[in-house]
């Protein structure tokens, strides 16, 4: 019903405004046919199409130009932009496409620690990227990009550390999809030399081939998270070698830019790995709420896991939390994160096969007295099935279609992350960034650290180095 009356508003929008200037530009660009495109799309999509060409149509108005003159040359930090006119400036971020959520999940908190920094000196704002595209995300016949943050996480929370936007906001406070200058980060060509370490930025030329392509206009068109309307006007490579804030000096002095955007953000190091800064940033990372609250009904419904018995009273206001350490209990049953696919066709040594994990579950619940376990995997049918025989105490959320379709293959990782997080005891998967952010969800609650940094060991595996503590800093 409500994609129906959707659907009718799309259509009459196409019908008035079907010869606006932004339409004729954007099907100038992309010659291919919009509008067959356009068909092609689902109704709430090509709704955020024609938006985003009406703002461009807008922009294109007040920089004075007709349709299909806009300069190159022209820098749009010159044109008066609407409705950003409080003259803040946005970093925008992306991250090498093969990364996973997780990475991502660190990669934003190394942008945060520079905006931190930025904000000493001028107006800055984050704009989250939009989520989509991932490796992992492989469930058949759902929609996963352009996915904005708040379907996975809370955007007051993480506002109260620093300022950030979605992209959407940024499209209609920027007046349009333009980001004026992006920066592909790259490591240095010669390499590092050992010994002489030391902190550096660099023009150079781009070592890996250039992921944009320049259009007619010479606009650099790209992935851009999947806004195929976005252009970046300038498109450098740097050369990058230390933590985010050696971009301060770029960012404030050497370009006057007002939307910038870093890509391969993942070449820029930590400020303070594990330091109050990447805590604060790391608490303002709150899971959304509806995904709490499915979560929740799961421990609730089916392994009677209850915040006031287990010691784990969320409370919405990250700030003002300091849990106690080892205070938290836990809910009755064993989590574990076993990651599958990618890290056992590696054939890694430190990934138990599953008879292994399974010997080493069970070893667990009987020393643990515990009767219930909980695994969140990305296993497939088959290891699935095979791990229902070897545990048949084994636990797991599994969304229905409608389900996963509402939360996406995100959600649903975050809502498994969740409960793995409310366990008397966790063991996760070597190196995995998902056991990483379990371990550091548990380490907000205030659980004994004996409990949480865990790890399976591989089946041949000689030494079997535990999962490092990070002791939160507040
Ligand atoms: C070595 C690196 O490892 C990185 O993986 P790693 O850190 O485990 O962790 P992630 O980067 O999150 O990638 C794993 C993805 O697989 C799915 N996944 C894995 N385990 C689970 C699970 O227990 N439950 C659910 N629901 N989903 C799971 C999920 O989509 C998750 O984001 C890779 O992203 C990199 O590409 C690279 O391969």
């Amino acid at each position: 019903m409500l994609e129906e009356t959707l659907l009718a508003e799309v259509t009459l929008f196409e019908e008035i405004h079907g010869n606006c200037d932004a339409w004729l530009w954007a099907a100038e660009v992309r010659p291919a046919g919009l509008a067959q495109d356009m068909a092609a799309r689902s109704p709430q999509a090509r709704l955020s199409t024609f938006l985003q060409c009406c703002l461009l149509a807008v922009f294109l108005s007040r920089a004075g130009c007709q349709q299909g003159e806009f300069s190159p040359g022209q820098s749009a930090a010159s044109l008066p932009v609407g409705a950003a006119a409080q003259q803040r400036r946005y970093l925008l971020y992306d991250v090498n496409p093969p990364e996973g959520f997780n990475l991502r999940r660190d990669v934003y908190i190394r942008m945060a620690s520079l905006v931190k920094t930025l904000l000493k000196s001028a107006d800055w704002v984050l704009v989250l990227p939009p989520w989509g595209r991932l490796y992992h995300w492989q469930s058949p016949d759902i929609h996963q990009v352009r996915i904005p943050w708040a379907e996975f996480f809370d955007l007051d929370s993480l506002n109260q550390h620093v300022p950030v936007i979605e992209y959407e906001d940024f499209l209609a406070e920027n007046g349009g999809p333009f980001i004026e200058q992006v920066y592909v980060l790259q490591g240095y060509a010669e390499g590092w030399k050992e010994g002489t370490w030391e902190e550096k930025v660099d023009q150079r030329t781009c070592i890996d081939q250039l992921m944009y392509s320049e259009d007619k206009h010479g606009y650099y068109r790209g992935w851009f998270w999947g806004y195929e309307e976005t252009r970046g006007l300038n498109v450098t490579c740097l050369s990058v070698q230390g933590s985010a804030s050696i971009m301060t000096s770029v960012l404030l002095k050497n370009v006057s830019a007002r939307s910038v955007m870093l890509d391969r953000a993942e070449n820029l190091l930590h400020d303070h790995y594990g330091g109050r800064d990447y805590w604060n940033a790391r608490r303002s990372i709150v899971f959304a709420q509806h995904l709490r609250v499915v979560g929740d009904e799961f421990r609730a419904n089916v392994i009677q896991s209850y915040d006031e018995a287990d010691k784990t009273i969320f409370i919405e206001d990250w700030t003002s939390v300091k849990a106690k350490p080892n205070t938290a209990l836990g809910g009755p049953y064993l989590a574990v994160h076993l990651r599958r696919k990618d890290f056992i066709w590696g054939h890694r040594e430190d990934v138990p096969s599953l008879r292994r994990a399974a010997e080493e579950i069970h070893s667990l619940l009987k020393k643990l007295k515990l009767k219930k376990v909980f695994i969140a995997t990305d296993a497939d049918r088959e290891d699935l099935e095979k791990l229902r025989k070897l545990i048949p105490e084994m636990v797991r959320y599994e969304p229905t279609w409608e389900e996963l379709e509402l939360y996406k293959d995100g959600g649903v990782a975050i809502i498994d992350q969740w409960i793995c997080a409310h366990a008397r005891y966790f063991i996760g998967t070597s190196v995995s960034t998902f056991s990483f952010r379990i371990h550091e969800e548990r380490e907000i609650l205030g659980f004994d650290p004996k409990t949480t940094y865990n790890r399976f060991c591989g089946d041949k595996e000689k030494n079997c180095e535990q999962p490092t503590h990070w002791k939160i800093v507040y």
